[in-house]
């Protein structure tokens, strides 16, 4: 090879390591296009190898394709899948005892027997010496990188590069994910990407429904009277042919010239025309996103420019309450809309008599919209079939595919164009600021953030969505949305526990006793008149009502044990696994292990239905989640779409069941990461005598996890509680994390549950993050 094309190699994989793309996958890839190209690089070049990374995304996708169809569907409620020595397992004895990967069954005889003792039945006399306020139980630890890099390809789903963690600059990040749905939506013109973010190798998920706004047959009354109507015709889909925007549109008129000529000729005319004005409405500083009309005053025109505050006003009751940003393309109709709001609000009452005259005629008839892929372009294009047309005729959206510079600081490029086509520049601060606030508390509904790179440094002006990133996982979509530049979280979407590697949990049905299941039951346990034995955990009454939410007198005695744990009893062991892995395998007196209440669900030696009441957490998430960048420093956090009662379970926190020994392993391995999200599963510590720390067991959610993995912490005061649940394994050794609503929480109010983090211990291994909780009873004292 010339030493030439040899650096443009070099270039190319230095271009697609910036979308988390490997040497390996992208060099066969380069090797086909090449072949394909004849050797032309600047056909692979191009627009920052834009045909490259598609071909990668491709090649991947029809990679994965393979791959799932070949998978078998897991049965529901199947034990937690075993994944066998996906990390190296260096010189510690027990992994190398596992080294093998023991299976499922063959481990069964393995399995330590772990009595049912009551963690009540242990004494807690140490309670009163012990100096202890809340047992740390969310762990500080962490993968490090170097870690990662010895997973082993053979048994992990992924492969050794997959778990690569690609460093972004800013810069990158920016251009990653603009690049990306830039490349979809101009090759495919798919709408079902809109909001396509940074796809880094292991993807977390695509918008994948192609779901379109709404923006066909709607019909907007004016409060005074004067009808504007929009129905577009159903022969001009929009989705066909209009590509995404993750950028903010910017409205301008048409060409009113060529619509005069087009259009006026029979009824209109060209001389009607008085006069023509432009309104800049707003435009952030650097232009980046620019709207406004223009317009001309026909002598008989019903319609008078309106003020900018009564289009906003009008904005804001009709449009901004109802938006969702889970509407795929949903800037476009925003901007639409405010298209409508300008017009509508500027329509003229008429009184009854006043006749009906100009070309802004109350006589309005259906437009249709037209999507101008070349220009990029979206076109009202006027119903001239009885010869009258309205204003909106007059109004082109023209979304500038966006671009970035060197520097990757510009993603929005929306530019207004004159009648010639010439950009106009005119910002106006006041306006501007206005449009921006609006859209900005709009995002507190869950709507649209235009964020100028100046208004608020540190932050860039985007936003993306992602559909759901649970793949299709969860019986709900659970969307992210980012309006500031963030990378995507790098983990892989589980939506069950999985075992790592040396955790014994088995799930046997001849381990659940005749008294741990209810197999002469049928139906719906809850409507029987005697509680089955699965109540016999929560004192022979279920934990759960008829309508699937948590009783009032169990929930309370749970919140008010994670509250006060003293006043309810702590559990010490005996040799704490969590304080022999602080000091380095020295033993360590045990700071208390709270006390919990189980509940425990129905499960498949029971009798009765899938649909009984005493299964809740087993049925999975069951309200619309999100994941949103938090705005007060914590990074990423969940929020629900839509209000929650008290006592509704929420999501569970899944991640792969690991032992004391390979947290341990993970933790000595920690470089400091940020974010950390390993929860220890200590409820029966205290019972079991001395654990050995490869019988002590924690969820750890940092590369395998469902959504709870991104529910941050709040000291005491948080919405959510997390509460013991037994589904397969009656023993309190292994079992599910569920959480649950301590109260009523809004719609997009961020739900929080307190870590149990004791912010005074400083003998962990890893620093325990600055609170940020904003609780007053915050625990984090700095001290
Ligand atoms: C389970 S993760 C929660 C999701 C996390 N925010 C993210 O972006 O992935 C736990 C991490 O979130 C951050 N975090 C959670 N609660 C926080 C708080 N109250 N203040 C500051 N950081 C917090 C910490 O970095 C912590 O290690």
């Amino acid at each position: 090879m010339a030493p030439n094309s040899k650096s443009r190699v070099t270039k190319a994989f230095e271009a697609m390591k910036v979308f988390g793309y490997s040497e390996t996958v992208v060099k066969p890839v380069l090797r086909n296009l090449l072949n394909l190209y004849n050797k032309n690089w600047k056909l692979i070049e191009d627009e920052n190898y834009s045909v490259l990374l598609e071909s990668i995304i491709d090649s991947e996708e029809s990679k994965e394709k393979q791959k799932s169809s070949m998978e078998d569907e897991p049965e529901e409620n199947e034990p937690p899948l075993k994944r066998s020595r996906l990390y190296s397992q260096g010189n510690h004895s027990s992994a190398a005892k596992h080294d093998a990967g023991p299976s499922v069954d063959t481990c069964t005889s393995e399995l330590q027997p772990y009595g049912k003792q009551k963690m009540a039945d242990i004494t807690t006399e140490s309670c009163e010496t012990q100096d202890v306020e809340m047992k740390p139980r969310f762990l500080l630890n962490h993968h490090q990188r170097k870690g990662k890099k010895q997973i082993s390809s053979e048994a992990s789903p992924v492969s050794e590069e997959d778990n690569d963690i690609v460093v972004l600059s800013d810069d990158d990040k920016q251009e990653t994910r603009i690049l990306s749905s830039h490349l979809k939506l101009k090759k495919r013109g798919d709408t079902s990407r809109l909001y396509s973010a940074v796809k880094p190798k292991r993807r977390l998920a695509y918008s994948s429904s192609l779901e379109e706004p709404n923006v066909m047959g709607s019909t907007d009354v004016s409060k005074e009277g004067a009808l504007v109507e929009y129905s577009f015709s159903d022969a001009m889909p929009l989705s066909d042919t209009l590509p995404g925007f993750d950028v903010p549109l910017a409205v301008v008129p048409s060409d009113l010239e060529r619509l005069n000529s087009e259009h006026l000729g029979t009824e209109g005319n060209k001389e009607d025309a008085t006069n023509s004005s432009r309104l800049n409405i707003a435009s952030t500083p650097n232009g980046e996103v620019k709207l406004s009309f223009v317009y001309k005053i026909y002598s008989s025109s019903d319609f008078c420019p309106p003020s900018l505050d009564a289009v906003f006003k009008r904005m804001e009751e009709k449009y901004m309450k109802s938006y969702r940003f889970s509407q795929p393309g949903f800037l476009l109709s925003l901007m639409e809309n405010l298209c409508k709001c300008y017009l509508t609000a500027g329509t003229r009452t008429r009184t009854a008599n006043e006749p009906s005259a100009g070309i802004w005629s109350q006589k309005l008839h259906p437009v249709g919209v037209r999507y101008d892929a070349t220009n990029h372009e979206l076109h009202f294009a006027p119903d001239t079939s009885n010869g009258s047309f309205k204003l909106s005729n007059l109004i082109k959206i023209l979304p500038q595919i966006p671009t970035f510079t060197a520097s990757g600081n510009r993603d929005i490029m929306c530019y207004m164009v004159d009648f010639n086509g010439t950009r106009i520049n005119g910002a106006e601060k006041d306006n501007t600021n206005k449009l921006l606030k609006l859209l900005a508390s709009s995002t507190m509904n869950n709507s649209v953030l235009v964020q100028s790179e100046h208004s608020s440094p540190g932050l860039r002006n985007s936003v993306y969505y992602i559909e759901d990133i649970s793949n299709g996982q969860e019986e709900h979509k659970i969307s992210l949305i980012n309006a500031f530049s963030h990378v995507l979280p790098v983990f892989k979407y589980i939506p069950k526990n999985v075992i790592f590697q040396n955790a014994y949990v088995k799930f046997l049905l001849a381990r659940i006793s005749d008294d741990s299941c209810c197999s002469n039951c049928s139906g719906d346990c809850l409507s029987q008149d005697i509680p089955c034995a699965c109540a016999g955990e929560t004192g022979g009454e279920f934990a759960y009502t008829s309508g699937g939410l948590l009783k009032e007198k169990f929930l309370e005695s749970c919140i008010s044990m994670s509250c006060e744990p003293q006043k309810h009893g702590l559990v010490y062991c005996q040799d704490c696994p969590l304080e022999r892995s602080k000091n380095n395998s020295v033993s360590g007196l045990c700071k208390g292990h709270l006390v919990r209440k189980f509940i425990k669900e129905c499960w498949h030696k029971c009798g009765c239905s899938r649909g009984c009441g005493n299964r809740v957490i087993q049925r999975g998430i069951a309200v619309p989640l999100q994941v949103f960048m938090t705005a007060d420093g914590k990074g990423w956090g969940l929020r629900a779409l839509e209000d929650l009662p008290r006592g509704a379970f929420v999501c569970e926190y899944v991640g792969e069941i690991v032992t004391n020994t390979e947290l341990y392993e993970r933790n000595t391995q920690t470089a400091s990461e940020r974010h950390t999200y390993p929860v220890l599963l200590d409820a029966d510590w205290g019972s079991e005598g001395v654990l050995k720390d490869e019988e002590a067991l924690c969820l750890d959610a940092t590369y395998y996890g469902n959504i709870a993995r991104f529910i941050n912490h709040r000291c005491y005061e948080g919405n959510l509680i997390e509460i013991p649940v037994e589904v397969e394994t009656p023993d309190h050794h292994y079992y599910h994390i569920a959480f649950f609503t301590t109260r009523k929480v809004n719609a997009l109010e961020e739900l929080t549950w307190d870590y149990g983090i004791d912010f005074t211990d400083h003998t962990h291994p890893v620093k325990a993050f600055k609170c940020c909780c904003g609780s007053k009873s915050c625990r984090d004292t700095g001290l």
